[in-house]
């Protein structure tokens, strides 16, 4: 069997085009409607420089005004959140984004739950992990890449509810809250993390019918982890040396693709899979704040 390629840049342009419509047909209806992001980048990291020109990137190309407050790597704490506090009073501001990771002597816990909770287009702060974590709370904000899996997951018709679940992972971005969100949505969900014995990682995924990797590891989940017919939905972003390419290197996911696509039913490529959805969800979710706060 090959699987079938789940291809998050289609799906995600797709969704960026409704999104496109949708302003567009706000603004016709509510001329003074105008949506907008300011995205807090500290430091110049250019893997985050990367994510942060896309995410403006596809702002503009919706409509959305994004606007991008830089800060030098040595900010202090205090002017990061007096800062977050002013765009928190600011009407015009309807959704703020904190790049991650920030340098080391930055709390990231303080930072994210400075972001007030209805600007929040990320979902980290503890108000929204907490309606995540709640039994029958409705969170207003998913965090991005487990809003953007679950999507594709409904996107591909992929069943959740009683199916076995593995999520590799257990960050606040990614494995924490997906395998939270999974098992709300009726998978039985076991987590595979850095204290799980291979032999256990081996025997969980090997019974999956969904597999999450989120782990950051090349190569970590191989053919003889998964089942036959499973579907794999690789989060992963690696760097790995390639002299063919200019760059002198290229990204590849947690899994090993050419191997596990010959027994997956449904496989996510790196890059092209999950990460362009990731970027899509950062509008979904201020498109859905802007319009909270408009009351349209
Ligand atoms: N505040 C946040 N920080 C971080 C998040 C987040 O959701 N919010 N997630 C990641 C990084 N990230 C978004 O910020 C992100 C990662 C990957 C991609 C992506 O589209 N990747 C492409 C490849 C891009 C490349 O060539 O380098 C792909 O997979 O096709 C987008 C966003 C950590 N920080």
């Amino acid at each position: 069997m090959t699987a079938h390629l789940i291809n998050g840049k289609a799906i995600s342009t797709e969704l960026r085009q409704n999104i496109k419509d949708e302003i567009s047909q706000l603004k016709k209806e509510h001329p003074d409607f105008q949506p907008k992001i300011v995205i807090v980048q500290v430091g110049e990291r250019p893997d985050s420089s990367t994510y942060v020109r896309m995410k403006l990137k596809s702002c503009k190309e919706v409509g959305i005004d994004g606007t991008l407050l830089k800060f030098d790597a040595a900010v202090t704490q205090k002017e990061l959140i007096d800062r977050l506090s002013e765009l928190n009073d600011d009407s015009s501001v309807h959704g703020i984004l904190v790049q991650l990771p920030l340098p080391s002597h930055i709390d990231e816990e303080l930072i994210t739950n400075a972001v007030k909770h209805t600007k929040d287009v990320d979902g980290f702060s503890e108000l929204n992990m907490a309606a995540i974590f709640k039994r029958s709370a409705v969170p207003l904000q998913i965090p991005c890449t487990p809003k953007g899996i679950l999507y594709m997951l409904d996107h591909e018709k992929v069943q959740i509810s009683g199916k076995n679940v593995v999520v590799c992972g257990r960050s606040d971005i990614v494995g924490g809250p997906i395998s939270k969100l999974l098992e709300k949505r009726g998978g039985t969900v076991t987590i595979v993390h850095s204290k799980t014995t291979p032999e256990q990682k081996h025997f969980y995924c090997s019974n999956a019918d969904i597999i999450v990797s989120a782990v950051g590891k090349v190569n970590f989940l191989e053919p003889q982890d998964i089942k036959e017919g499973a579907v794999i939905i690789d989060v992963g972003t690696n760097y790995i040396p390639d002299s063919t390419k200019k760059s002198g290197h290229r990204l590849v996911g947690d899994v090993d693709f050419d191997g596990c696509k010959e027994k997956a039913a449904m496989i996510t490529p790196v890059p092209g899979g999950v990460g362009p959805m990731t970027v899509v969800m950062v509008l979904h979710n201020l498109i859905e704040a802007a319009k909270r706060e408009y009351g349209y």
